[in-house]
């Protein structure tokens, strides 16, 4: 259970003054999730989710939410943060930076393969997500860029085996050489995993879990898509799948000539940055915070496929 901070009936109900958002009926904390403490907030207009930020300091929450709020406007499905009265989205409870959003409807289908439906429906959103941020005014590069993985490596450098660390080394003297800030960027997801995505039927209703969103290159983000959607459980890409992702992506935001010869190097350099977040989830595990770690060699077999070009 991924809850942090209690929140009390008297705390929450001061806290609600703030908002226009009628009274608490309930407030119920939501396991998913290893961040944030999450709780369905039902009040008298509806149900919320509320948000105590227990990582991210509270000058780089702006960020987030007026991204979301950005991108609710432009039509995205994503949690459209709530104002207080006077014109605020991120406020503080039990001590902790807090804010509340839309609650979106919809499942994830995490645990099982997409429909082909369901893949390019996700390949269209993430085009338009993209197109979406094109006039967003706030710029935010990436924080698990090329710098962050050449960091993250070296501090894992002691806990790994001789073959891994050579693996790692290697894929960043090629991913050194690939200059993916000349591809055409902007604002990126970078974690659109199946556990982020909201369905009703086979229609999208929901993105959520925007903590890594940044300026990049738009191929990038897709790849991160296509590895985490797309793979079969030895690493490769799934046949059917893959292709489908690609064609409702590029039907909705058509490549420049430049971009698909480094769809490779993107599916690499996407595989290896979820295989270091794992590997540095598993070797520093941060107290009292992460309850379970993300299995770090689902990575590892994908890198080494993609390495492959499969
Ligand atoms: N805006 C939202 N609408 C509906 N459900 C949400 C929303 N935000 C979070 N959730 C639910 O809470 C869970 C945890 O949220 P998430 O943002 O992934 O947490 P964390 O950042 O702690 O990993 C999600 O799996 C989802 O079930
Ligand atoms: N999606 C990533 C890790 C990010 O974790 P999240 O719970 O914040 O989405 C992975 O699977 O490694």
């Amino acid at each position: 259970m991924s809850v942090y901070t209690n929140v009390s009936g008297p705390e929450l109900a001061r806290f609600l003054q703030d908002y226009d958002l009628g009274k608490a009926l309930a407030l119920t904390g939501i396991s998913a999730g290893v961040e944030n403490s999450n709780y369905f907030l039902d009040t008298d207009q509806g149900r919320f989710i509320l948000t105590l930020f227990e990582r991210l300091p509270a000058d780089k929450i702006p960020y987030f939410l007026d991204l979301t709020d950005w991108l609710s406007s432009q039509g995205i499905p994503c949690p459209r943060p709530m104002h207080t009265c006077s014109g605020r989205s991120l406020n503080t409870l039990c001590g902790k930076p807090a804010a509340i959003v839309q609650c979106l409807q919809g499942q994830s289908i995490e645990g099982r393969a997409a429909t082909l439906m369901e893949i390019r429906a996700l390949g269209a959103l993430l085009a338009k997500m993209h197109k979406a941020g094109e006039e967003f005014p706030q710029r935010h590069p990436n924080p698990a860029g090329f710098a962050w993985m050449e960091t993250t490596a070296r501090h894992l450098v002691p806990h790994l085996d001789p073959q891994d660390n050579w693996i790692i080394a290697d894929e960043l003297a090629y991913q050194s050489q690939i200059h993916r800030e000349t591809l055409p960027g902007g604002v990126i997801h970078a974690d659109l995993f199946p556990d982020n995505v909201l369905f009703t039927g086979e229609q999208i209703s929901g993105t959520i879990d925007f903590y890594y969103a940044g300026d990049d290159a738009w191929l990038y983000d897709l790849a991160v898509v296509a590895n985490s959607w797309c793979a079969l459980p030895d690493g490769k890409l799934d046949p059917a799948l893959s292709p489908a992702l690609w064609e409702a992506y590029v039907a909705a935001r058509p490549l420049r000539v430049d971009e698909a010869p480094l769809w490779f190097a993107m599916l690499r350099v996407a595989a290896l940055r979820f295989w270091l977040l794992r590997l540095d989830a598993v070797h520093f595990r941060r107290p009292g915070a992460i309850t379970f770690c993300k299995d770090p060699e689902e990575y590892r077999r994908i890198l080494l496929q993609r390495r492959q070009g499969l």
